[in-house]
């Protein structure tokens, strides 16, 4: 991703031991995080990591139990921080029986000020989608191009996205990809993008927030983290973990017949005759996903810099 995006030293979102609590209990348990402003940041984790429920909270529709979560340096949902968020939830939620071009008018009068009429025209003329067409008769693909062009019209800030491109064809996928970067490369939004497609990711974010089990596994610069890993491939024939690992930490090792595949975190010199490589972020993301005990990692980037108080 392009350096111009970044905005040193500002903050998009900050959580300071934030917990979140459903009816079955914490979605979210004691999670400390930092997402810098200007960032492409892929929040990714397993069913029920509970991704839905932190974007849920940055965008003001739920409550933290426990800790703090600030929104370019603001509460969620406050007065300061609503105008300057978009958030485009999993079922997309619109107006069935209004048009196309009534729910972008709508999008303009719930906007005013900052609007910007070109850009969601453009992103649904793209789709063919005939302004007159009401939203109930699109199909699923068409309804997420108009809730993308509205979280667009809205120039936000911060672009909270959850698992937006699950249901549009590849090559539509792939041109609202690009439309997404060169939104955050314009416009130096901070773009937070729930995603289960890890192919998807690669190439396009430069941020990413691992969660599992309600907390924080990995954060921070995409570059940074896949430096701090080894790939390590290798012939192991005795039992257990290899001796020279001992040193290291082991995120995950596999063994299939005499052949070691293993996700490192080296603390020095890997002994041994083993080859190893840099991970792809694809490989990072599914060693940890497999290995949920892993020890977390977060850059220094991605370290709260508050005491999590924030106004609204
Ligand atoms: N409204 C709710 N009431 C009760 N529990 C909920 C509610 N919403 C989410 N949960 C629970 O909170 C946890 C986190 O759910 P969440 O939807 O945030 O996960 P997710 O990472 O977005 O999952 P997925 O990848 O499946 O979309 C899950 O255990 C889920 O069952």
């Amino acid at each position: 991703m392009t350096d111009l995006t970044f905005l040193p030293g500002r903050t998009a979102l900050e959580a300071v031991g934030l917990g979140v609590k459903h009816r079955r209990g914490w979605a979210l348990r004691d999670c400390s995080f930092r997402v810098p402003a200007g960032r492409v940041c892929a929040l990714v984790g397993p069913n029920g990591a509970g991704k839905s429920t932190l974007l849920s909270v940055a965008a003001g529709l739920r409550r933290a139990g426990a800790g703090s979560l600030s929104v370019l340096g603001r509460a969620p949902g406050g007065p300061e921080a609503r105008p300057r968020v978009a958030f485009l939830a999993q079922d997309k939620p619109l107006y069935p029986n209004f048009t196309v071009a009534d729910t972008l008018r709508m999008g303009e009068e719930l906007n005013p000020g900052r609007w910007d009429r070109a850009a969601a025209e453009r992103l649904v003329r793209q789709g063919n989608l005939p302004p007159h067409a009401r939203v109930g008769t699109l199909s699923g693909g068409q309804r997420t191009r108009v809730a993308l062009a509205l979280a667009f019209g809205k120039r936000p800030e911060l672009l909270l996205l959850d698992e937006p491109m699950s249901d549009l064809d590849p090559l539509v996928r792939h041109e609202m990809m690009a439309a997404l970067m060169a939104e955050a490369a314009e416009n130096a939004t901070t773009i937070v993008l729930a995603s289960h497609v890890l192919a998807e990711l690669e190439g396009v974010c430069d941020y990413l927030l691992l969660i599992g089990g309600g907390r924080v596994r990995l954060a921070g610069e995409v570059e940074d983290l896949i430096s701090a890993h080894r790939l390590v491939v290798g012939r192991h024939e005795e039992p257990g973990p290899p001796r020279a690992f001992a040193v290291h930490t082991v995120v995950e090792s596999r063994t299939v017949g005499r052949q070691l595949t293993a996700l490192i975190r080296p603390e020095g010199p890997l002994a041994g005759k083993w080859e190893t490589g840099e991970p792809s972020l694809e490989d990072l993301l599914l060693a940890h996903l497999r290995a949920p005990d892993a020890p977390p990692l977060l850059t220094p980037s991605a370290e709260p810099r508050s005491a999590g108080v924030v106004a609204a």
